[in-house]
């Protein structure tokens, strides 16, 4: 690992008073002097949330676990195809054309597009790997790039 190089889930920043690097762990907020060897896991920070809730967008294609879903029984899209999917109603989200529960109504893959895509709360353990650490490294208000998990390709909005 070359010296810059450093292991997912940390952030290299300079202690303001002495000038000296030092690395956050994105998920806990917590830091520390030493360089990481491993990459962070999003375990619960100290004094962050047991639980958190959000809202998903879920567009599943060929190669999905369950290739299926309410809105089409057989779902034939590409991975590819559900990647440009997924950036075109992120950027209509962002850019304030549709609202993330409009959307995730209409064209999410999952079933929780029957509550805007709400999931509820739920704590570390308990979702797939991939959607969990996206999940827990967001802001309260804060929407994810596209995430891969073997259901589809998502993008999350965490509500609380
Ligand atoms: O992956 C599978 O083998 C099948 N699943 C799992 C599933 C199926 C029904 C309800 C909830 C989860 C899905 O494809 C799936 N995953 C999700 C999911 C994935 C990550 C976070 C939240 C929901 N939703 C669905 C769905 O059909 O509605």
């Amino acid at each position: 690992m070359s010296d810059e190089e450093l292991p997912s889930g940390w952030e290299k920043r300079l202690s303001r008073s002495t000038g000296q690097a030092y690395y956050l762990n994105i998920f806990t907020k917590e830091s520390q002097w030493e360089k990481p060897e491993k990459p962070a896991e999003p375990g619960r920070a100290s004094g962050g949330p047991e639980s958190i809730q959000c809202s998903h967008l879920l567009v599943k294609h060929v190669g999905s676990r369950r290739p299926s879903s309410w809105r089409e029984e057989k779902i034939t899209r590409s991975k590819d195809q559900a990647l440009d999917e997924v950036k075109a109603y992120r950027e209509q989200i962002n850019s304030g054309k549709a609202s993330f529960a409009e959307l995730a109504t209409k064209y999410s893959d999952c079933s929780s597009a029957k509550r805007g895509g709400d999931l509820g709360l739920f704590p570390l353990g308990v979702m797939q790997k991939p959607f969990e650490t996206a999940a827990f490294a967001l802001k309260v208000g804060e929407l994810s790039e596209p995430v891969y998990t073997d259901s589809g390709v998502h993008i999350i909005l965490r509500t609380a």
